[in-house]
């Protein structure tokens, strides 16, 4: 099938790639010309594992197009597909111009059937709006070619993108017509574990549930990280806590560590979305997501908090190592990392911080342009040089077993601060290590 992927940020780039390794003839477009020459020149402008070898195999394979020229990509694909960004607005709310923008030159230079898919996320009633969208620029046209507009929302996490595109545990498909929901059907066969995993409803459910898979999963996130400050005053361990209410299938064990609060692209922006969708469109008040973003806010400052109890208000002279600066492993991400509110609390309190990520690093100089107080070291024991602690942000791999002696050696103190609950705490507390993690 001919399929046009509309933006190539982590959706359109993962989709594209997949849906071409599946045998299909994908046109992605960009209306930044820097992230279109990159892919041209063999790069990919995120990380991704795996996704760079993906790309370059179906470029090779030809069936793998990049573009920036919006009328080529409308003709191109049969089905065109919307995986533009929706970020918060001024109010929380999904901002939508990409979208519509994104609509409009579908409409502006389509010719025949189109099947627009909306696999951004966005609120209930955006079918609607990309639909009179189109239909706009049409009559603009005087023309009045076929059309059907779909909701399939994605739920991949970065990170894991490409398994989860390719084998996910659900595609939901929001459709109020036959036609676009036999394309649909046949663009997703090759694409299903061992069974059909397509589930078709009507598009509003489709729009609502994506927002309610994040919303439930933030919601568990923050209750495990109340708790975890209960227990910690408790003196209960929330590791042993979790594993006590995770065998319990009704529960389940999945996105149920605490830890330093939840960051990156979707969860924040989703929930805030969320709520205010609810009170603009529907006049409710969503009492529990407003508690959950409280927790979170609430969350993500535990880390300095901490910090400060420990060394004192005034951290001038203090210096802290930082393992972790992505909003999660795997990824070079920083969107609402919860690295950037940790490291902003120990400036403003005075002290310089030298951090380490993987590959995050380069896109953390974004968030702290000319900060002269945050260095950047070559790897995770440089890091450690000359520091009073150590704090621990993100969950990379290569953190979780780590040289304790050496540790020791470089800390002035040590004394570790753990938002990921990464060891064992009587391990490492026998080892002369104060530990200091989330709800342990
Ligand atoms: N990042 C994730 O893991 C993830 C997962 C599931 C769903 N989503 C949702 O998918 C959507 C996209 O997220 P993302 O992280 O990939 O976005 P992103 O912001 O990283 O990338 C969006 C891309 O769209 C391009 N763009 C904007 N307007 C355009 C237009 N009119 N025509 C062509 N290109 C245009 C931008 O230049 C950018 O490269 C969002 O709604 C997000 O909530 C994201
Ligand atoms: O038990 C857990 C699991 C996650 N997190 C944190 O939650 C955040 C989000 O993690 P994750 O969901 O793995 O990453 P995303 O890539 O943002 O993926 C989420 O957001 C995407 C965009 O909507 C959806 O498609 C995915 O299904 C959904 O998991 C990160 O800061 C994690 O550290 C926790 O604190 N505890």
């Amino acid at each position: 099938m001919k399929i046009t992927v509309i933006g190539t940020g982590y959706v359109g780039l993962v989709s594209g790639a997949c849906f071409a390794d599946v045998g299909n003839d994908v046109l992605c477009l960009d209306v930044d010309p820097a992230k279109i020459k990159i892919l041209e020149d063999g790069g990919i402008p995120i990380y991704e594992p795996g996704l760079q070898e993906m790309v370059k195999r179906n470029v090779a394979a030809g069936r793998l197009h990049f573009t920036t020229d919006v009328e080529k990509a409308a003709h191109f694909g049969t089905v065109q597909f919307i995986a533009v960004g929706t970020p918060p607005d001024e109010d929380g709310s999904a901002d939508m111009k990409y979208v519509i923008a994104a609509a409009r030159n579908i409409g502006k230079y389509m010719t025949d059937y189109k099947v627009v898919v909306d696999k951004s996320t966005v609120p209930v009633g955006t079918a609607d709006r990309v639909k009179a969208a189109i239909a706009d620029e049409l009559a603009k046209r005087g023309v009045n070619t076929p059309f059907s507009v779909v909701s399939n929302p994605e739920f991949l996490k970065e990170g894991a993108a490409i398994d989860d595109f390719m084998r996910p545990d659900r595609i939901v498909v929001g459709c109020d017509d036959e036609q676009a929901a036999l394309n649909m059907r046949a663009l997703y066969a090759p694409i299903q574990r061992n069974h059909d995993r397509l589930i078709v409803m009507d598009i509003r459910s489709a729009e609502l549930t994506k927002y309610a898979a994040n919303a439930m999963l933030a919601t568990r996130i923050s209750f495990m990280n109340e708790l975890a400050n209960l227990a910690e005053k408790l003196g209960a361990d929330i590791e042993n806590v979790r594993k006590g209410i995770g065998s319990d299938p009704r529960i389940g064990y999945d996105f149920l560590y605490a830890g330093a609060g939840y960051g990156g692209s979707c969860f924040p922006k989703d929930v805030q979305a969320l709520i205010k969708t609810a009170q603009t469109d529907a006049g409710i008040n969503l009492k529990v997501l407003n508690a959950v973003e409280e927790a979170n806010d609430a969350q993500k400052r535990v880390l300095g908090r901490k910090v400060l109890q420990r060394f004192g208000a005034d951290l001038k002279g203090k210096h802290f190592a930082l393992w972790g600066l992505a909003f999660k492993a795997n990824t070079d991400d920083m969107r609402k990392a919860t690295s950037r509110d940790v490291i902003q609390d120990l400036l403003d309190a005075g002290a310089t911080v030298t951090a380490y990520d993987p590959v995050a690093m380069k896109e953390a100089q974004h968030c702290f342009p000319n900060e002269a107080r945050l260095s950047y070291a070559d790897n995770q024991t440089a890091a450690l040089e000359g520091a009073d602690a150590l704090i621990i942000v993100t969950e990379w791999r290569e953190f979780r077993s780590p040289d304790f002696d050496t540790i020791k050696a470089k800390l002035k103190q040590p004394v570790i601060f753990d938002g990921r609950n990464l060891y064992d705490p009587k391990m490492i507390r026998s080892m002369g290590i104060e530990y200091q993690a989330i709800g342990r």
